[in-house]
């Protein structure tokens, strides 16, 4: 199915069968970024490694990259069967940053896989059908370069809840400046999938712009029709503080002002219309549970000096 050019699928949609003979030869990398998720990590990296590279071979190897953890979150993954690596002595000529975006960057280096894999470490309700999922149109679909999960996120703050810096941030961000992204359900998913050759020409912010970034980039240069979701049903990960989703705010503020320019090219010739030119309304599209789209009018509308009037 295609709605406003980004393609929509189920995770169903394709079987392990089918998945299985459109690989091939390609090899296919999982990639889990992880700072201080001991108590989680092993989880991820064992259940996939024993459903899919274990019983079937859909996924030929899990790569950690360890983001400067404090924790056992090193050995914990390796004692599941991860190879892992530290973020910070990957290429260390290139220098070291903190952050996620960081960790999926230098991903790159020790990687090989022709299809990337990203998952969260903190995952808590999940199944391993996300990775066949998420493979499934960049296995099925050439024009598709990256695909995007989603799900609803039962018991957190109520059916509507995407998320917190989702729903503030993300969201109003599309609207203003994104449109053509502003299908996308789970826009800030960490579960999320990209051919290397795509993922090695986009500028990958260090922190947690990475997502919009790639998600902006990809309907810059290729359409929005490059870009693909999936239902994966549902999943729960382990909250931050209010305050810590403030630092992760900043970064994709950061992360979408800096590409003001490319909004231009993704909303079809107009940067910011709704803010620069003074029109009078932005549409923000949120999601009830279906996922329903629910498209509100805003109004932006700025009154002039009263000084001159008075
Ligand atoms: O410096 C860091 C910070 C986080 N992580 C890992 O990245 C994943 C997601 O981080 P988390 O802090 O749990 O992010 P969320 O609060 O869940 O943020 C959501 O929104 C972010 C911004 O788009 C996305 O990067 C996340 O994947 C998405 O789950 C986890 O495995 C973390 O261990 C790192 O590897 N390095
Ligand atoms: O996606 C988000 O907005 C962040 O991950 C925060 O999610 P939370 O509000 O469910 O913790």
């Amino acid at each position: 199915m295609r709605v406003s050019g980004i393609h929509t699928a189920h995770w169903d949609d394709w079987t392990l069968d089918d998945l299985l003979e459109a690989k091939g030869d390609t090899r296919v990398s999982l990639v889990v970024p992880a700072r201080n998720e001991a108590g989680t990590v092993g989880g991820v990296v064992g259940r996939v490694r024993e459903r899919l590279v274990e019983t079937v071979s859909l996924v030929d190897e899990i790569v950690v990259i360890d983001s400067d953890s404090t924790d056992a979150t090193y050995d914990v993954a390796a004692s599941a069967g991860a190879d892992v690596h530290r973020a910070s002595e990957i290429r260390p000529d290139l220098g070291t940053h903190p952050g996620k975006g960081e960790a999926m960057w230098k991903s790159l280096f020790v990687t090989d896989g022709d299809l990337i894999v990203f998952m969260d470490a903190d995952l808590t309700d999940w199944d391993t059908h996300f990775v066949p999922g998420l493979l499934g149109p960049l296995l099925a679909w050439p024009e598709v370069q990256l695909v995007k999960g989603y799900y609803e996120r039962p018991g957190e703050q109520g059916p509507l809840d995407g998320g917190r810096v989702t729903e503030l941030v993300a969201r109003p961000l599309i609207s203003l400046l994104f449109p053509a992204l502003q299908d996308l359900v789970q826009p800030l998913a960490g579960e999320w999938a990209v051919r290397r050759s795509h993922f090695a020409s986009l500028s990958v912010p260090t922190g947690y712009a990475v997502e919009l970034a790639a998600l902006v980039d990809t309907a810059a240069a290729h359409g929005a029709s490059a870009i693909a979701q999936v239902d994966l049903g549902t999943r729960s990960h382990g909250h931050q503080p209010l305050l810590d989703l403030g630092t992760m705010a900043v970064q994709i503020l950061a992360g979408a002002l800096a590409r003001a320019e490319s909004a231009r090219l993704v909303s079809g010739g107009a940067p910011g219309r709704r803010i620069l030119e003074g029109a009078d309304s932005a549409i923000l599209r949120q999601f009830l549970p279906g996922p329903v789209p629910l498209d509100r009018v805003v109004e932006v509308v700025e009154r002039p000096p009263a000084k001159g009037l008075l």
